[in-house]
């Protein structure tokens, strides 16, 4: 009992230490106020952000704004920033899944929220916010899928490339708007683009401002399955199912291998390397290990 307390502590602290190296992205020294930027989305209200945490392990993040087809009001930024750090803390979270509440995923920022903050400043003060929240959730220790139903437009596309793999329904569609509303993409969605579908393909969807269907977003690696339903409820049902078939063993486990994915995906190799011995570290001999060599499973 008192090993088993005590490899426990270990990889509780082993995980503060590796959590400890998540920086935020930007900081003063990128004049990034945090809470003047947060005064300054309070103003623009409306909507919400929705967390369930399941007893599998899975989170369901809602985005509810269904009558601005889910657009990202400011206090719905706050929001998510708060349910990603409700997940970070979310030690028994081995997966998550995002939708839009309506049978749409979500339209971007919402365009009167935009309108009033179009300087420069009060635009990149945004983006920085918004890139700090959406790099924090791409990093979670668990397994994110975007349920894509509808339409994810602008910053809903972006939204959708923060998460490991997207889901799509008959039917919806992902769009890349921003070159018609004179602009680039601005919550990281170019840079995470490109590492998805390459730079090619990136460059012609930005540039393009192109539909992409459930087909196009196969063919592209952008998506992973369509769905059968594009019914609310029985979708949401398919993605969790879809799910969980990644997530199912121990937590410790499935949160050890996003990160190791992470370390591989975001770190230079010798980096990635480190990171994962360290992680490794906070496995070997822990719980699941030790019982599975006490089964010697047969692997057929
Ligand atoms: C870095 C990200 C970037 C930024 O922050 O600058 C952005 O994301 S910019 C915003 C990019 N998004 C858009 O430009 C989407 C604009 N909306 C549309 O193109 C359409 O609404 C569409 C295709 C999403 C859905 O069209 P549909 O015909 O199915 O529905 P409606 O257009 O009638 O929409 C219903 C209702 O919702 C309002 N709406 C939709 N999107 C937004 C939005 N982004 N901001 C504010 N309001 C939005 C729309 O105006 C309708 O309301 P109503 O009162 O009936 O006019």
């Amino acid at each position: 009992m008192a090993i088993s307390l005590w490899k426990n502590l270990l990889q509780t602290t082993r995980e503060r230490i590796l959590q400890r190296r998540r920086v935020s992205l930007y900081n003063g020294a990128h004049g990034y106020e945090e809470e003047l930027i947060k005064k300054k989305l309070h103003q623009f209200d409306g909507g919400s952000i929705n967390l369930s945490k399941e007893d599998n392990g899975i989170g369901i993040l809602t985005l509810n704004n269904p009558k601005l087809m889910n657009a990202f009001t400011g206090t719905m930024m706050l929001e998510l920033q708060e349910r990603v750090t409700e997940l970070e803390n979310w030690k028994d979270g081995k997966g998550l899944i995002i939708y839009g509440a309506g049978n749409t995923f979500c339209s971007g920022s919402d365009l009167n929220a935009v309108k009033a903050i179009s300087n420069s400043q009060d635009g990149m003060n945004m983006c920085m916010f918004m890139q700090n929240t959406l790099t924090r959730l791409m990093r979670l220790p668990l397994i994110s899928v975007a349920l894509v139903q509808g339409k994810a437009i602008g910053g809903g596309a972006e939204l959708t490339t923060a998460c490991d793999f997207r889901l799509m329904t008959p039917g919806s569609e992902i769009r890349f708007v921003h070159k018609h509303m004179g602009l680039v993409p601005g919550w990281g969605g170019a840079a995470r683009l490109v590492r998805i579908v390459g730079s090619g393909a990136a460059l012609r969807l930005l540039s393009g401002a192109a539909r992409v269907d459930p087909e196009g977003a196969l063919r592209l690696g952008l998506s992973e399955e369509t769905l059968s339903s594009s019914d609310g409820t029985a979708a949401l049902e398919e993605a969790q199912a879809w799910l969980s078939q990644y997530t199912e063993g121990p937590a410790s486990v499935i949160r050890a291998v996003k990160k190791v994915v992470s370390a591989g995906r975001e770190l230079p190799v010798e980096a990635a390397l480190r990171t994962e011995k360290d992680i490794f570290g906070t496995v070997w001999g822990g719980p699941a290990n030790l019982q599975a060599l006490l089964k010697r499973p047969k692997h057929k």
